[in-house]
């Protein structure tokens, strides 16, 4: 998984390894350097470019750049925006080294000063240091690059704030965004994803042992993360795992189905669904390999059913009514990875959950939770992750289209997925599979990250087959069992 930082980590990244005796001069010239190597192979025929810069570190990156392109024969022009008597050493250093070279540098007081019609610009007006609202010249700078054919971001696009993703005034689309020492969180979060364009990293040569004694917080969890050992040959079913869910109230009984099948897909050993009389007649006819228990009118059978499972499911087309409450109640005392989804989060307030639990609201549940407004929860992911998780002493799997995973202490980010899961039923796979990562990996909230991107990898392998617009949970389920021989090694 892939350690992100925010801009306090990175700072302190910054400051130990110049205490190590690399220079901030020599950490900017490096990180302009590998900018410019990253913007000539991507833009072969670069004859000009222009350059925003702010008069902070990332100003002064923009201008080590120019200096660097020139030499490699580019016309740039920069465009000095803000107070030069509050530059850095380094910045200054940078801005004297351009006399010596044919960079143009204009002082920019308003964006009518812009002069040059080149169709690729640089943003190296704010990078970590932004903290406060776009106003005036920044934000029309902002503006006006909406317009630009190519614009390249150093560290962050400007607008950004690298912390949370938040946008601090007018935004634009980047061609690419060429960030610094590390990936910054923000970066990864939507919407900022979609406007960051590609992502290039350019290691500025921060010591690893630095890096990994910052402590991270947050990690980015992708497809390369789900590889597998295969199943020794005398594997059986009672290893690889038992699953009861609770749900499948009449009318809402595929929501259970679904999940059912996905824990199978997922490699659970065995899976029972606990429903209504009425829907456990019918559970087996729909899937045969499916179990069926009538726990929501047969009080009895609860505590010896959650006493059997390995990993329970209550939710799934659950009717939050007072046999589900018997359920959760009966659940409290369990000690094995509880997974409260969908029709269960409607009965969570006020109510002592079980010791190890998991809960997956989507924006609207985890504002009902939080008593907040899907706005809220949107504008701040990272934020409601962390409050859902110490709420509710809970791992937390706050679904959106980059669903966050938080125990309260690290956040893990998904990077996989796509739109054709906007439909019914893809929360009750993820739930199905969710417990089939929990059975392999024991209550972690990296096991959730992990049962989060194959859930998203398997519907965009689907999606190849089928499309987005249309793609139905079913094929999802077809695409994660056909995943396995690649994600298995010896
Ligand atoms: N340190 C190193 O060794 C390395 C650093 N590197 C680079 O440095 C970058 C960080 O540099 P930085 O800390 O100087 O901050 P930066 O983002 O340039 O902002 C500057 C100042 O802008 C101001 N400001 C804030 N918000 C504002 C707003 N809305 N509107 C207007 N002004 C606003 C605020 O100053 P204030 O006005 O509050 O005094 C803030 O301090 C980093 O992203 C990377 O690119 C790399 O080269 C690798 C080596
Ligand atoms: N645009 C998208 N990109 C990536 N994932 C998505 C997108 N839209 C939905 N999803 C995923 O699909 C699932 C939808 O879950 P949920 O809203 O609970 O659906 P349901 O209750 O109908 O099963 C979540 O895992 C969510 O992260
Ligand atoms: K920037």
């Amino acid at each position: 998984m892939k350690p992100l930082v925010n801009a306090e980590q990175m700072r302190e990244m910054d400051r130990r390894t110049i205490v190590g005796g690399i220079s901030g001069f020599d950490l900017m010239e490096r990180a302009a350097t590998g900018a410019a190597d990253f913007i000539c192979k991507d833009s072969p025929d670069l004859s000009s470019i222009s350059i925003l810069a702010g008069v902070g570190n990332n100003g002064g990156d923009g201008l080590a750049l120019a200096r660097i392109l020139d030499k490699r024969g580019v016309r740039a022009h920069v465009f000095l925006v803000g107070d030069a008597s509050r530059m850095s050493a380094e910045s200054r250093r940078n801005l004297e080294l351009l006399a010596q070279t044919s960079v143009e540098v204009t002082r920019l007081d308003a964006v009518s000063g812009i002069t040059a019609e080149n169709e690729v610009w640089v943003d190296a007006l704010l990078g970590i240091g932004l903290d406060r609202e776009l106003k005036g010249i920044y934000a029309d700078t902002m503006t006006f690059l909406q317009n630009q054919a190519r614009v390249y971001a150093l560290d962050v696009p400007s607008f950004v704030q690298s912390d949370t993703g938040a946008f601090m005034g007018p935004t634009y689309r980047a061609h690419a965004t060429i960030t610094f020492g590390a990936p910054k969180v923000g970066l990864f979060l939507e919407p900022t994803r979609g406007l960051r364009g590609e992502l290039e990293v350019v290691d500025i040569g921060i010591p690893g042992d630095i890096a990994d004694d910052v402590g991270h917080r947050a990690y980015l969890v992708e497809s390369s993360d789900l590889v597998r050992p295969r199943r020794p040959a005398d594997f059986h079913k009672g290893r690889a795992g038992r699953v009861l869910i609770i749900g499948g109230s009449p009318g809402i009984v595929g929501a259970s189905v679904l999940a059912g099948k996905a824990a199978l897909a997922g490699g659970a050993g065995l899976v029972t669904i606990g429903t209504t009389r009425e829907s456990s007649a019918s559970i087996g006819l729909v899937h045969p390999t499916l179990l069926s228990k009538p726990l929501l009118d047969a009080e009895d059978q609860i505590e010896h059913s959650l006493a059997e499972a390995d990993v329970v499911v209550i939710g799934p087309g659950l009717a939050p009514n007072d046999a589900a409450l018997k359920i959760l109640e009966a659940a409290r005392v369990v000690s094995k990875p509880v997974i409260l989804d969908a029709g269960a989060l409607h009965l969570l307030k006020d109510r002592a959950l079980p010791s190890m639990c998991v809960i997956t609201p989507h924006p609207g549940e985890a504002a009902m939770l939080l008593e907040s407004s899907v706005e809220e929860v949107l504008a701040a992911p990272l934020e409601a992750a962390r409050k859902l998780s110490l709420k509710f002493n809970a791992i937390a799997v706050l679904k959106t289209s980059r669903t966050l995973i938080d125990d309260g202490r690290l956040t893990y980010i998904n990077s996989t997925g796509n739109p054709g899961m906007a439909v019914g039923g893809m929360g009750d796979v993820l739930t199905g599979i969710l417990a089939t990562q929990l059975l392999e990996e024991g209550f972690t909230a990296e096991a959730c990250a992990k049962a989060v991107c194959l859930h998203g990898h398997a519907a965009d392998v689907a999606t190849k087959n089928f499309g987005e617009r249309g793609l139905d949970p079913l094929d999802l389920i077809e695409a994660l069992k056909r995943l396995w021989p690649e994600l298995e090694v010896q």
